[in-house]
């Protein structure tokens, strides 16, 4: 089917069909193509996560699952459904990242973790979902527009340079390879490129440019080596979006679905402990002092030694001439991984001894400033 939109011109396919680079021939396709009907929410009683069933987020969210305290439960990798025993009737379904997004759509599923690309590809902004936790710190990558380093594009460094070349006319268009056939026209139509076509493909998409079939491709991208190892290069103002991994719910399931809510709420307090703890050590140490206010006075007047609400310190009590004394003082703090360095320095400068370094699992703070907001979406 052919989709056009002012002069952007898009191949889209009609239903999902499992087949690869099909969509140039959708035409021919659909006419042969049963109708297609997704999303028929059955009555359950059961909640339903949906996780990336594999690619390179699913070992990923498996780990950081198991960090919280969260592991999934599989009795072996081609089983499609697993538990986590920690979370009451809670059910894990095993799915392809843009299936997660369309069945949270359809109300097959409740809870999902996927890349932010994919679910703003497949989401299209729809008001039914909503982001819970938009930084999970894994799956890196960028959706950026690339061009060929060599031919015309040799001096064609930024999205105005490739939009104002004299080449694309309504007769022959810049013609873009992408997966991502809604944020794709949608961003070229933004930034005001007038003249463009789409195809799509599943993968490989860095080929299309020396196979002649595109000028530029709108991909993801990571540490750049797929592109430079297919003479394509970024341009400035080319960034669709920047991804990472994000927890994402159906505002209608955690509204009318018993439990959904409070499932929703654990996931996000382990979620957010873990991932506050994962960038800070604790720091212990002895101080020579005459009082706890006095060590602490000194603590707090060092830049890296505040900690998360301030300095814990308490007395370390020892026997002198048959008298219980309080010279040394024991603290704790937290201290930003990065920093740990700079942290140590600043200790010793101030008489600290006998530091020791422990790595930090888990900081539960108070109500989480995500669950607020995300209440206030719901209009809780
Ligand atoms: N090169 C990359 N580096 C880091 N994260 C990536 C990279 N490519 C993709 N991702 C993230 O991982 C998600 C899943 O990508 P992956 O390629 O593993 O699966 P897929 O695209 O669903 O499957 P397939 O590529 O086989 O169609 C993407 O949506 C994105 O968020
Ligand atoms: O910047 P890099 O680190 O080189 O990563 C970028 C590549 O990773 C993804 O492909 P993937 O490996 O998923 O293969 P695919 O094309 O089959 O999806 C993406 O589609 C790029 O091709
Ligand atoms: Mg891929």
């Amino acid at each position: 089917m052919w989709t056009t939109t002012m002069n952007v011109t898009v191949h889209v396919p009609v239903v999902s069909v499992k087949s690869r680079s099909w969509c140039c021939y959708a035409s021919l396709y659909v006419a042969e193509q049963p109708q297609v009907l997704n999303g028929n929410p059955p009555d359950r009683k059961e909640i339903r996560l949906g996780l990336p069933s594999k690619g390179r987020m699913s070992a990923d969210t498996l780990e950081l699952l198991k960090n919280c305290q969260l592991s999934v439960k599989q009795v072996n990798p081609r089983q499609y459904v697993a538990e986590i025993p920690q979370l009451s009737n809670l059910e894990v379904w095993f799915q392809r990242p843009k299936d997660i997004v369309r069945k949270l759509l359809s109300g097959d599923l409740d809870l999902g973790i996927v890349g932010l690309d994919t679910f703003t590809e497949y989401g299209q902004s729809n008001e039914d979902l909503i982001i819970v936790h938009e930084a999970l710190e894994y799956g890196d990558c960028r959706l950026s527009l690339a061009i060929p380093q060599y031919g015309i594009f040799e001096n064609v460094n930024s999205l105005e340079e490739l939009a104002n070349m004299s080449q694309w006319t309504e007769e022959k268009p810049l013609r873009v390879a992408t997966g991502f056939t809604y944020l794709g026209p949608k961003f070229m139509k933004e930034n005001g490129l007038k003249h463009v076509t789409f195809s799509t493909a599943d993968g490989a998409l860095e080929a299309a440019p020396a196979m002649g079939i595109a000028d530029a491709i709108l991909d993801l991208v990571s540490s750049g080596t797929t592109l430079r190892e297919n003479n394509l290069k970024e341009i400035k103002g080319g960034v669709v979006l920047e991804s990472q991994a994000v927890l994402i719910a159906s505002r209608k399931s955690m509204i009318q679905r018993k439990g959904v809510l409070e499932t929703t709420h654990e996931m996000l307090e382990r979620l957010e402990a873990h991932l506050r703890a994962i960038g800070q050590f604790t720091v212990t140490a002895n101080m020579r002092g005459s009082s706890a206010e006095e060590v602490a006075e000194r603590i707090l007047s060092q830049p890296s030694l505040s900690g998360l609400q301030g300095p814990t310190v308490s007395p370390v009590f020892c026997k002198r001439d048959g008298k219980v004394t309080a010279d040394y003082y024991a603290i704790v703090i937290c201290v930003p991984k990065k920093a740990l360095y700079k942290s140590i320095q600043q200790l010793r400068a101030i008489g600290g001894s006998g530091v020791l370094i422990s790595p930090l699992t888990y900081i539960f703070d108070e109500e989480t400033p995500r669950w607020r907001q995300l209440l206030s979406e719901l209009g809780l």
